[in-house]
């Protein structure tokens, strides 16, 4: 049974070195692992691929270490060639998260294998047609947003005419209601929008800032998780 099979998307942090504001990322990572989040992305588009692979051996050894292995699924955004150099290592990474102009879906699967989580960006443009349409069978969710814009990822939501779309609490109901695989909605969440985003019925919330620009993040963390559980619908 691998981490695939009881997948839990409910609390996601996506970080990398450029998220936390110069200070060392292993605190963060052992904060949120402790306060019970269920998915870390390492994630960063400045790092070098040895700089990723030790950041994703770091992150893999606190989740270790936390007794946490298998219930916080440890996931590489983009970097299919990191995951791959990290296994090598004999580290253990639970999977990928890609987005619309990333290495396809079907590349992950045959090289990470059916053990592996791939998640997978959904498109902007004609977002609910694209749900419902896209095929799925490769794929273990869907990550959706942003709520509000926001400075970590300024091109998050552009739709071809290059402007932002946000996506309302309605929005994202629908989202929960129409796609066939879980849904992580992310991109601008703060503590106070959580209530709310609970209640659509989506699988989970992503944070990066949230927690790691935050004063203290270990607070942050787990205010975060505290307010989902109590507001979660399912
Ligand atoms: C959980 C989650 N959802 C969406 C994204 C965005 O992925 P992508 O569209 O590929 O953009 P980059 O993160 O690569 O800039 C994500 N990373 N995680
Ligand atoms: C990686 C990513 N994908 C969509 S929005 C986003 C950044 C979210 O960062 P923040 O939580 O700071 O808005
Ligand atoms: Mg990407």
């Amino acid at each position: 049974m691998s981490i695939r099979d009881n997948l839990d998307i409910s609390a996601y942090l996506v970080i990398g070195p450029e998220n936390t504001k110069g200070r060392p990322i292993a605190p963060i990572l052992e904060a949120v692992v402790e306060a019970g989040y269920t998915c870390i992305q390492i994630r960063s588009k400045t790092a070098s691929a040895r700089e990723l692979i030790e950041l994703t051996c770091l992150a893999a050894d606190i989740i270790e270490k936390a007794g946490q292995s298998d219930k916080t699924a440890l996931v590489v955004n983009d970097r299919l060639d990191v995951i791959l150099a990290a296994r090598k290592d004999g580290i253990k990474v639970d999977g990928i998260h890609v987005g619309q102009s990333d290495i396809p879906v079907s590349v992950c699967r045959e090289y990470l294998g059916e053990e592996s989580i791939v998640g997978l960006s959904a498109q902007t443009n004609e977002l609910f047609d694209y749900i419902q349409t896209t095929d799925v069978s490769q794929i273990d969710y869907f990550g959706a947003g942003p709520l509000h814009e926001t400075q970590t990822k300024t091109d998050c939501g552009t739709d071809l005419d290059g402007k932002v779309i946000t996506r309302s609490f309605e929005e994202i109901s629908r989202l929960a209601d129409l796609s066939p695989i879980p849904v992580v909605v992310g991109g601008g969440v703060k503590r106070a929008d959580i209530p709310e985003l609970a209640k659509t019925g989506i699988s989970g919330f992503f944070v990066i800032s949230a927690v790691s620009e935050a004063d203290n993040p270990k607070i942050a963390a787990a205010e975060l998780i505290e307010s989902w559980k109590a507001n979660c619908k399912k």
